[in-house]
């Protein structure tokens, strides 16, 4: 059979096309596990109570409308930083920390492709994993940089290929870039355990590579904003230089506000100014500065004590309505007799599950059960609902039999 991938759009017009395909499909019982957003237990987008508080009182200070500076609103940059690193991190400390807000985690990410692109001293290409967040290559190939790919996911486990990465990122030329999912890797799911970063840690050093960490998650996968930031925050202590992306579309469910952050740790205070420069130089020209609104409202959550209290309950909530889903799905699988080994439904982590389901079952979920979800297996655990999730377990347990 020809290569069903090679003529399909690519895999991140995928993602938004598969709602597409979802709203023209007239039955009611249809179920959309395509787009990585959040539901709520009633299958509807969730604006977060702690957002709505938050944005009255932006609202109710009528602030003006003026530009922000070129790197955006800074109650909100260093309560980003906070958040990633700790306040107790020395990059922190020591003012190391070069960051700029961003159009969410996709600017963020193109901020960084783009600043590797001029000022890295290495090679211009960065390696992503196999698989990855679909819209990562387009992202550092339109910022200049040549991707490489490493080995990341165990297809007969359903897991990770921990020896194959760590093969690659020690084969790689020293002093390469290597991007890293902080927390709930995108498509899988599969995250390195504690233990394991630590030794991902150690040959990222060795090779004297230079880590990018893409955290789009923070909070959203285990529930526990500094448990999800292990990773960012070990490397940091370990004496990494890194840059890391971070989006508050999930976590805050700013989505459409856009709302993203991206930063250097530099090896010095004096090196941050620098590079602070080489930003702002870099972000002028690309969109001059970023949208206030939804930055306002994120600075609101993270500096207001009361809010950030109700937030981090919120966003735990979210977390643990989609790990009960995960529990529920293998659950009603196993009731319908299936023989088919399902625990990586619960051992992954976050927003998505990578079930394993081949196109050609992806295709028949689609077309004879009405479930929709990208070809490569990936379905947004968002979308399943108590409601739902009875029927998403026939139709898979109908394809997989
Ligand atoms: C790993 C990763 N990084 C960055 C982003 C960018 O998010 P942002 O620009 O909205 O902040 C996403 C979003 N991925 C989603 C959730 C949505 C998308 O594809 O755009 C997904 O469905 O995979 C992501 O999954």
């Amino acid at each position: 059979e020809p290569n069903r991938q090679a003529n399909h759009p690519t895999f991140s017009q995928a993602i938004l096309g598969i709602t597409e395909a979802y709203k023209k499909d007239s039955l009611p019982e249809k179920i959309n596990l395509g787009v990585g957003a959040y539901r709520d237990d009633k299958g509807k987008p969730y604006v977060l109570p702690s957002v709505r508080s938050a944005e009255k009182k932006v609202v109710d200070s009528n602030l003006d409308k003026e530009y922000a500076g070129i790197t955006g609103v800074p109650s909100f940059t260093k309560a980003a930083a906070v958040l990633a690193y700790s306040s107790g991190s020395t990059a922190i400390k020591e003012d190391r920390v070069a960051i700029t807000q961003s159009i969410s985690g996709t600017g963020a990410l193109r901020i960084g492709g783009e600043f590797l692109a001029r000022h890295f001293p290495g090679d211009k290409k960065i390696f992503i994993p196999t698989p990855s967040w679909a819209n990562h290559n387009a992202v550092f190939k339109d910022s200049g940089l040549q991707v490489e790919k490493y080995r990341y996911y165990n297809k007969d486990t359903i897991g990770l290929d921990f020896d194959g990465m760590v093969a690659d990122i020690k084969a790689a030329p020293e002093g390469s870039v290597i991007l890293l999912h902080a927390c709930a890797h995108n498509p899988t799911g599969i995250d390195p355990t504690e233990a394991q970063w630590k030794q991902i840690s150690d040959v990222v050093k060795e090779k004297k590579h230079y880590p990018f960490f893409d955290m789009a998650y923070q909070g959203f996968a285990s529930g526990d904003t500094d448990r999800d930031a292990f990773p960012v925050r070990h490397f940091v202590r370990e004496g990494h230089s890194l840059c890391l992306a971070q989006s508050f579309a999930k976590n805050m469910g700013l989505y459409g506000e856009r709302v993203g952050a991206f930063s250097i740790v530099c090896d010095s205070a004096e090196e941050k100014k620098r590079v602070d420069s080489q930003v702002k130089i870099l972000v002028r020209p690309l969109y001059s500065n970023p949208p206030v609104h939804g930055a306002r409202i994120a600075s609101e959550i993270l500096n207001d004590p009361n809010l950030n209290k109700q937030w981090l309950g919120e966003v735990k909530g979210m977390a643990e309505r989609i790990i009960s889903m995960r529990a529920l799905l293998k659950e009603n699988l196993e009731k319908l007799g299936s023989k088919h080994d399902w625990s990586h439904i619960t051992s992954q982590i976050g927003m998505f599950a990578y079930t394993g389901l081949t196109p050609t079952q992806m295709d028949q979920l689609a077309q004879e059960n009405s479930v929709y979800a990208t070809k490569d297996g990936r379905i947004s655990v968002a979308g399943i609902t108590s409601g739902n999730v009875k029927r998403l377990a026939e139709s898979i347990h109908k394809v997989t039999s």
